[in-house]
């Protein structure tokens, strides 16, 4: 990019951190291309083609060329997830931090729009453990929840809500990560106009944001849990003055990640409290600028609280019956209802969701089944993309390439039916969604929010 212009001040105010080298940051975003990488989902198997493997994450992978995501309905389907390498970090920091199969735990991702660390985080636990997803801003909660629902998880809650409404739940949470809203400097070279945005007005706001965000959501963080931090910002107030801040206002103590020289990853000190942290710049990593960290909050700060869940529904016990038809182990799950829907939960998950519900506002939780209309069952989406959807007791009608387009763009497809009844429509084996199929008809239940809207370029 020849007409690389970066704003007065930017990089003065990086010239002395550790590990920058002026001319290659500017080479690098003067002459390398942005590098598309995604993230392939462990628990959905498929056939996709990968090239060079990201170092520090097992399931992340370069692709060398960068196709047409919309158009492939093995990303519909929740194949891969579309992810920056650096940001695949977060997957190091939790085998380091968790490398065995120990007790259940507790994770939240703070900051998690538009899902990119969740689904990470859940590839990263088990399905005993529990991810908390939270967005405070309403408008990105859908983003959030169509990228879970493709994850396939129930181990799931998403939640809309202020980092000051956790405040109220004390050392609940094993793992919280806090990706926070930054200054986005990391991001120039895929986005050259949010440089006309940077200031250094801004890089002080966004670190009083950032002070906000932590010191609201520290009492919610267990004893011995781990607080990760990270930023796309290169800015020191965003990074390592956070660290010191952080060390010093609370009972927490640097964590440090084992990295490999051939990484090209930047270890940093913060100048008071020695914490560590990871830089990573364009023209060292093959990926775009992050910054991550990792503390652990002692264990001396506090007892843990206990709670306590009397929460029990009601519930039907002949549509259970039916509902529980559809799981493929349905004595793994708690079964609950909200209005007409019928969902289900990790049976572990049962009194976090309890607990969760009384002090947050909770937009879905692990899988939505569906309602039930008499002894049928009008199945929901997040149900086919469901990994727990016990596929023998419904019909699966597998698509060919140019099939499964016309189905997400809920155009009429192009295909001969002999079955009546719900059917899954497939792709390579993976689920997109529900179709009914009439004797002359197919009517197409695909969301209609989340369709292909773009015509394809040829
Ligand atoms: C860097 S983005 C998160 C990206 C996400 N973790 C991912 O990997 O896909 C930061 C998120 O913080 C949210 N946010 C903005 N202001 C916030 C605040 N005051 N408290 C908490 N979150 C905030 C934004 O809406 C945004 O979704």
């Amino acid at each position: 990019m020849d007409n690389y212009t970066f704003p007065p001040r930017f990089l003065d105010s990086l010239d002395h951190e550790q590990g920058f080298d002026r001319q290659n940051f500017i080479d690098a975003h003067q002459s390398e291309p942005a590098f598309t990488s995604i993230r392939i989902n462990p628990f959905k198997h498929s056939a996709l083609k990968k090239d060079a493997q990201v170092p520090w994450c097992a399931q992340g992978f370069y692709l060398n060329e960068r196709p047409s995501f919309t158009f492939d309905p093995l990303f519909h389907a929740g194949a891969y997830y579309v992810q920056e390498a650096t940001s695949m970090f977060i997957d190091h920091i939790m085998h380091t931090i968790r490398p065995d199969q120990e007790d259940p735990i507790r994770v939240l991702d703070l900051c998690a729009a538009p899902g990119g660390k969740s689904t990470l985080l859940n590839s990263a636990i088990k399905s005993t453990d529990l991810l908390v997803a939270n967005e405070i801003i309403k408008t990105r909660v859908p983003i959030l929840s169509d990228n879970l629902n493709r994850w396939g998880t129930s181990n799931t809650i998403i939640t809309n809500n202020d980092p000051k409404d956790f405040n109220s739940i004390h050392s609940f949470f094993d793992v919280i990560l806090v990706d926070a809203p930054c200054s986005g400097s990391g991001m120039f070279r895929k986005d050259p106009a949010a440089m006309n945005e940077w200031s250094e007005g801004n890089v002080n706001l966004c670190h009083q944001r950032q002070e906000r965000i932590l010191a609201d959501i520290y009492p919610a963080l267990k004893e011995d849990g781990y607080l990760i931090y990270s930023t796309c910002s290169y800015s020191h107030q965003e990074n390592e003055d956070i660290l010191d801040w952080l060390c010093t206002e609370f009972d927490l103590e640097t964590v440090r990640i084992p990295i490999y020289k051939g990484w090209g990853i930047v270890e940093t000190e913060s100048p008071v409290k020695k914490a560590w942290g990871y830089r990573f710049y364009p023209g060292k990593v093959q990926g775009e600028g992050l910054f991550a960290s990792c503390l652990r909050k002692k264990a001396s700060s506090g007892g843990l609280s206990n709670y306590k869940n009397n929460g029990q529904q009601k519930l039907p016990a002949k549509e259970m019956d039916i509902v529980k038809g559809y799981l493929n182990q349905p004595d793994d799950f708690y079964f609950f209802k909200v209005a007409d829907d019928w969902l289900a939960i990790n049976r572990e998950h049962k009194e976090s969701l309890n607990i969760l519900h009384r002090h947050l506002y909770i937009k879905k939780s692990g899988v939505r089944i569906g309602k039930l209309a008499g002894n049928d069952l009008i199945p929901d989406h997040e149900l086919a993309l469901s990994l727990a959807i016990d596929k023998s007791v419904v019909l699966d009608t597998p698509l060919n390439k140019e099939q499964a387009i016309q189905y997400l763009r809920r155009d009429n497809i192009d295909i001969q039916i002999a079955n009546k009844g719900w059917s899954l429509m497939s792709y390579e084996g993976l689920v997109l969604g529900w179709a009914k199929l009439l004797p002359n008809r197919i009517n197409n239940y695909y969301p209609k929010e989340i369709r292909i809207m773009t015509q394809q370029v040829v």
